[in-house]
């Protein structure tokens, strides 16, 4: 039976031309990324616009990803690639797990559903209501927020809910900036696709989408498992600001480590500045002027 891995093109989202690595078997090509040095595979299905997962592998009859409705099984295929080789080149860490597991994407899942999400073994986006949200894969930014859930999960695995929540979910934001570094805005390139110039965060100007940046600040609610993706705006700006201030990269190395070495599931805004400042001294020096930044940031947001 002839079987291969072979290269492909489609149009994303927001009609980008995109690369793929794909795979053919008897007469049908699939998104399946066999050239990646892990022992497993990077794969994009479909959930039809059910909620059944991980549903169906994405195919294609002659490798050319162009209809409109295949757009976000070709960013989310395309993102998660950026994504991987961003956490192996970057950090040296293979997949999620570091185990080189295999990273599967579900897309069109639900009916104009406005969000994504990791559910514990893999990434899943709707497509959203082409109002709020265009198809949610569309964004390198947000591919990089769910699968950095995953990491989170694999490493501090910081608690979904209050402080640590709320970190959990600055992480992600973090390394969705990391990802796609043009802006400090989140969720851009799928957010209100009618209205332009606007975001679901902005790392900058918190405040902007109703999301404090200090302490004095914090959002005190059960909601929301306690208002993760409320308060996230206090720990994302000080990542702002110490990004602006040392770099962006001593800044992943920094995260990183503070994320994968020090961080622990009840960790709050309080330990995390303390690992961002332990992470500092490791790399730099205690006293060194990237932990002098770090310390400043922290206070500018009020946590000590
Ligand atoms: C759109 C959305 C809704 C609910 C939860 C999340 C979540 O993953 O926390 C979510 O995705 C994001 O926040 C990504 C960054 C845009
Ligand atoms: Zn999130």
């Amino acid at each position: 039976v002839t079987a291969s891995a072979t290269s492909g093109y489609g149009y994303g989202v927001n009609g980008g031309y995109k690369a793929l690595n794909t795979y053919y078997s008897s007469g049908t090509y699939y998104l399946y990324d066999v050239t990646k040095p892990m022992s497993g595979v990077i794969r994009t299905t479909t959930a039809k616009n059910g909620t059944s997962i991980p549903g169906w592998y994405s195919v294609d009859s002659n490798n050319a990803w162009t209809a409109y409705s295949q757009g976000a099984d070709v960013d989310a295929h395309y993102n998660a690639g950026k994504v991987y080789d961003y956490y192996y080149n970057t950090h040296n860490r293979n997949s999620y797990d570091n185990s080189g597991s295999t990273l599967t994407s579900t897309v069109h899942y639900g009916s104009n559903y406005n969000n994504a999400f990791w559910n514990g073994s893999q990434m899943v986006y709707g497509d959203g209501d082409g109002s709020t949200f265009a198809p949610l894969s569309g964004a390198l930014d947000v591919v990089a927020h769910e699968l950095t859930h995953a990491v989170t999960e694999r490493t501090a695995g910081l608690q979904y809910q209050y402080q640590s929540g709320a970190l959990n979910e600055s992480m992600s934001d973090v390394f969705g900036y990391f990802l796609d570094s043009g802006d400090w805005l989140m969720g851009e390139d799928v957010y209100t696709p009618g209205v332009g110039g606007d975001a679901l965060r902005s790392l900058s100007n918190p405040e902007a989408y109703g999301q404090p940046s200090h302490m004095n600040d914090y959002v005190n609610t059960s909601s929301d498992n306690g208002g993760v993706h409320t308060n996230s705006g206090i720990p994302n700006k000080a990542g702002y600001l110490t990004i602006s201030s040392i770099g962006k990269s001593a800044a992943e190395k920094i995260y990183y480590r503070a994320l994968t070495v020090y961080l622990t599931p009840t960790s709050d805004f309080s330990d995390a500045r303390a690992a961002l400042l332990q992470s500092a001294a490791d790399y730099y020096g205690s006293g060194s002027s990237t932990y002098n930044a770090v310390a400043n940031a922290w206070n500018q947001v009020g946590v000590y």
